[in-house]
């Protein structure tokens, strides 16, 4: 059982501030997704964790000892590369045991090591063969068996899956994601970009931004309840669009008055003093259904992609600002050049104070227990909302955050 704790730890090269502030409890046990955009700093802070980096302030502790000065092998941790790197003239076995020989283990242990490795990544019938003779995921499956040959409390995956096709990205993540059930009580964090595999390999999504930890929490409640507009645009596909406009009637239910004439109706508990107060509206493309009734949003639409089981809409293309995304469900071609008319639940609508991103804000420890959303019943979309919870859910401070699970 292993735990780690980052204490205000921060990563400089000379005078550029890569990462500052990072505090972070991984419980025995947990597997963690590092995500956030190109250069936040994923990579640099897994390899500081694994010791390939130094610490530039700060702490990292595992099991209670400070690591900052122990070298990467006296660490319990074994990192999974992109590249996975093999040695081409070795066999898949001597690849996994090349670690275990300079480590001087005796040839019955490396055996049997390797075997076990072997049995858990389904490489068996492939031991004797050289690299080359493998398929990217089979060559990607040897880079883990190298590591689990280790036995580490920890394992590090820098974007492991990212040179393979989607196919083999998608059989390799179950297999990962089955790795990690027989290994409970292994710690496993693992850095990626694809959405698919943070959402469902991560037990808590850890989002990078700025240098810093914009939000921590489990996948949905990231998705549900992101504490800023970039945690709402960055978690999600399409991203969240956000409509500007102002606090028109605060309550238990908030009306809206959105710029262009729209008025929205969310429940999301205000206050009088919040009367008139520059807002972001957050309506996820997926939330958005076509109505005959009073709509959040209505425009003209630019441009269809029809991917089969969805049909995204696409209205302002021309415009500076980001465009409005609609996702349908089923075909709909024929809507390009229409005008539509859209709403969304009320429960299912986010809202902001405007253009404040807070990313160093609290965070989630603020917010009240969460709870998943329940599936919406069949037919029940667009049904009476249900009323806002006793004592509401708002906090004051750059966001305005999603009333209750129900949909
Ligand atoms: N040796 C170095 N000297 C100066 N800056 C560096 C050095 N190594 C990395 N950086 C900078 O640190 C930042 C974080 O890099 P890092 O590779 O950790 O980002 P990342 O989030 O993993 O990016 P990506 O998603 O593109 O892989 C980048 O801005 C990078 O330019």
């Amino acid at each position: 059982m292993t735990d780690l704790k980052l204490r205000d730890v921060a990563k400089s090269y000379g005078d550029v501030n890569v990462l500052r502030d990072i505090n972070l409890d991984i419980t025995s046990g947990e597997f963690i997704v590092f995500v956030g955009p190109s250069g936040c700093g994923k990579s640099t802070l897994l390899r500081m964790i694994a010791g390939l980096e130094q610490i530039t302030g700060g702490e990292l502790q595992i099991d209670g000892q400070v690591m900052n000065d122990i070298p990467p092998s006296q660490r319990g941790i074994a990192m999974v590369f992109q590249s996975y790197a093999l040695y081409p003239h070795m066999t898949v076995r001597d690849n996994m045991a090349f670690a275990l020989k300079i480590a001087g283990q005796s040839k019955d242990e490396i055996r049997a090591a390797t075997d076990r490795a072997g049995k858990m990544l389904q490489l068996t019938p492939y031991l004797d063969r050289l690299p080359k003779a493998l398929s990217g995921g089979q060559r990607q499956r040897v880079a883990i068996g190298r590591a689990i040959v280790r036995d580490p409390k920890v394992y590090l995956f820098d974007e492991p899956l990212s040179n393979l096709d989607a196919a083999l990205r998608v059989a390799t993540r179950i297999e990962i994601a089955q790795l990690k059930a027989s290994m409970p009580d292994r710690t496993m964090i693992y850095v990626t970009h694809d959405q698919t595999e943070a959402m469902t390999l991560a037990d808590r999504i850890v989002v990078l931004a700025g240098g810093g930890i914009a939000q921590v929490g489990a996948p949905l409640e990231l998705y549900e309840r992101p504490v800023n507009e970039f945690v709402a645009q960055f978690i999600g596909s399409p991203a969240m669009n956000l409509l500007p406009g102002r606090v028109k009637r605060t309550g238990q239910m908030t009306t809206v008055a959105l710029d262009g004439g729209l008025e929205a109706e969310v429940a999301i508990p205000t206050r009088a003093g919040d009367q008139d107060m520059p807002v972001n509206l957050g309506v996820r493309p997926e939330d958005m259904r076509e109505t005959d009734g009073t709509p959040v949003f209505q425009g003209q639409v630019d441009l269809t992609e029809a991917l089969g089981e969805v049909t995204l809409l696409y209205f302002g293309t021309n415009a500076e600002t980001a465009p409005i995304i609609a996702k349908l469900p089923g075909i709909h071609p024929d809507l390009k050049g229409r005008t539509v008319r859209l709403t969304a639940d009320p429960h299912a609508l986010h809202l902001f104070h405007k253009g404040q991103s807070l990313l160093y804000r609290d965070g989630p420890d603020s917010l009240p227990p969460y709870q998943p959303r329940m599936a919406a019943p069949s037919g029940s979309m667009g049904g009476t909302p249900a009323a806002p919870r006793e004592g509401g859910d708002r906090i004051d401070e750059g966001l305005i955050k999603p009333q209750g699970p129900v949909r």
